[in-house]
């Protein structure tokens, strides 16, 4: 579940009149995802997100993510703006927490992706990043490789009791990739999070790309990197589909040009997201109940991910 935050009835009420955006119909928890607390609401216009912000986000990112949403919405691309009330505010707050009033976007998120899915996915990733050339916000990767090393130290030890030789793994392979990073590839405002459960589809039909809670100025075929640790695996990170991957690679590069350069990095770039997202679960791991409702991601399928990166260098070639 993801409902940290309960909003009352009348506290929603009221803050929708701040908005042309009708009457308060009805509202509903949404149990997916993890970092905020997402509602439902229907009102007599239409139907929206409301968005709280939760411990991960930072208040002062929130323009960031919200410039970039209408830049890219006003490029025509499915992504969900923030809705302005009437003084053009776009984020408020509500029950204590910054707050977003959000456009609803119809399609569903696909657990296990054909390659004509992952196709489109990629394809809207080119589109985003072709329309992302001229945006001028920055903002740094508070999940990048430089936090990686402080991550691994701050989990200690404690990584050992999730799988034995964890930490000494985690330590070399990072060693590896820190030596091997790219420092002149293009750099660009990037999603960095975008797994199947960020993208909405109809069928084959890209919907709409969510959760720009981690975008961020970043090494841009690391978005790619990420997409494709994310799209080509199951969820024990295992079994890779050659053909899902493939699709991603033609995908993108049918809709924004890869560089010889960039295509040669994605192994060293995926290693990293590996590292990336095994560390993030790993904490969260170490750090949430067993029995809390929100449901912890498995560290070590993407173990799993950085092992078949590692034995697999021609991936991308
Ligand atoms: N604009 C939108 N239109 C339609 N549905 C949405 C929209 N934004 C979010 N959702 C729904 O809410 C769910 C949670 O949203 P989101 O992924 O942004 O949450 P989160 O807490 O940031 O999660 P995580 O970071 O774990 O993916 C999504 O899976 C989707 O079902
Ligand atoms: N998409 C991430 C969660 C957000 O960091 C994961 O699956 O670990």
């Amino acid at each position: 579940m993801a409902v940290y935050t309960h909003v009352s009835a009348e506290a929603l009420a009221a803050f929708l009149t701040r908005y042309d955006a009708g009457e308060l119909v009805s509202v509903k928890g949404i149990a997916e995802g993890v970092e905020n607390s997402n509602y439902l609401v229907d009102t007599t216009a239409a139907r929206f997100i409301l968005t709280l912000y939760e411990k991960r986000v930072a208040a002062g990112d929130l323009p960031f993510f919200m410039a970039l949403l209408d830049h890219l919405a006003a490029r025509g691309l499915a992504v969900p703006p923030a809705i302005p009330d009437r003084d053009g505010g776009v984020i408020q707050e509500l029950e204590g927490r910054p707050a977003c009033l959000i456009r609803f976007l119809s399609g569903v998120s696909v657990s296990h992706p054909t390659p004509a899915q992952a196709h489109a996915a990629a394809v809207a990733m080119g589109e985003m990043h072709a329309a992302l050339g001229d945006f001028m916000l920055t903002r740094a990767n508070s999940m990048g490789i430089t936090t990686w090393r402080p991550l691994l130290e701050r989990c200690g030890r404690d990584l050992d009791t999730i799988q034995p030789g964890l930490f000494a793994r985690v330590d070399s392979a990072l060693a590896r990739v820190e030596a091997a990073w790219p420092t002149d590839l293009p750099v660009s405002a990037i999603h960095a999070d975008l797994f199947p459960d960020n993208v909405l589809m109809h069928g084959d039909t890209v919907t709409g790309l969510i959760d720009f809670y981690f975008a961020c100025t970043d090494v841009r075929a690391y978005d790619l990197a990420v997409m494709h640790s994310a799209w080509t695996f199951d969820a024990q990170g295992r079994n890779p589909d050659a053909a899902v991957g493939a699709a991603l690679l033609d995908g993108y590069a049918s809709a924004f040009a890869l560089s010889a350069a960039e295509r040669a990095a994605l192994p060293v770039l995926a290693e990293g997201a590996c590292i990336r997202f095994l560390l993030s679960r790993a904490w969260d791991w170490l750090h949430t109940p067993a029995d809390a409702l929100v449901m912890r991601k498995d560290p070590l399928a993407y173990l799993n991910r950085l092992d078949w990166y590692v034995d697999n260098p021609q991936a991308f070639a």
